[in-house]
């Protein structure tokens, strides 16, 4: 994809780095297939132009909450737009109907408390901030409208947050199956004895 862009002297594009796997820099010169850049980190480097990436420089400062809406979807540009909000605890971003959750390796209260689950119950899905609470609640909504078994799927490497992510999960669904009894259980003693 890069091939076909069009660099000119004062683009701004991500290059590869072997400290920082991707850095942003503005091209100085160009010339053939290789362009100059100034780094952000101060270096000047010469690189194939095939090998850069162009850069959004009009990112809001909370980056953007679904990556479909990204200008240009490569690696740098999602993987910036993660860090630019993992920065402001910002842990959950969607990809379409997907939800992108970053461990935030702390205690974040206000993503669980009550309040929090009482605004996502029956929300449209992207009327809010992503959220886990989003994506059960339409899972939910789509079970009981549908009349059918519906299913999350948590995947992630080793420590990334899978079980943390599920308890929210099912904390929340606990939450909208109430107190109603079955069996002489509430759904709620139900749906919190599975994790
Ligand atoms: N949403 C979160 N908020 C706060 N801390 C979190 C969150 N998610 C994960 N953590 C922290 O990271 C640790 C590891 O997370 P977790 O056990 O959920 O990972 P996992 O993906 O289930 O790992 P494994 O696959 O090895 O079982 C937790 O013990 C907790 O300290």
């Amino acid at each position: 994809m890069a091939a076909t862009l069009k660099i000119v002297v004062g683009s701004h594009i991500w290059l590869e780095d072997k400290d920082l796997v991707w850095i942003d820099g503005e091209v100085f010169r160009t010339e053939g297939q290789n362009v100059h850049v100034h780094t952000t980190n101060g270096k000047t480097v010469t690189v194939s132009i095939s090998d850069i990436h162009p850069k959004d420089t009009e990112v809001p400062s909370d980056g953007i909450d679904d990556m479909t809406r990204l200008s240009y979807l490569h690696e740098p540009g999602v993987l910036n737009n993660l860090a630019v909000r993992y920065a402001k605890n910002i842990i959950y971003t969607y990809t379409g109907n997907i939800l992108i959750a970053i461990n935030p390796f702390q205690s974040l209260p206000h993503l669980s408390e009550p309040r929090t689950m009482e605004k996502y119950k029956g929300a449209n899905f992207g009327e809010l901030d992503p959220h886990v609470f989003a994506i059960a609640d339409v899972s939910y909504r789509q079970m009981m409208n549908e009349g059918k078994s519906n299913s999350i799927l948590v995947s992630g490497e080793s420590g990334a947050g899978k079980t943390e992510t599920t308890k929210m999960l099912m904390r929340y669904l606990a939450f909208l199956g109430g107190r109603s009894k079955t069996g002489g259980r509430t759904v709620e003693q139900q749906v919190l004895e599975v994790s």
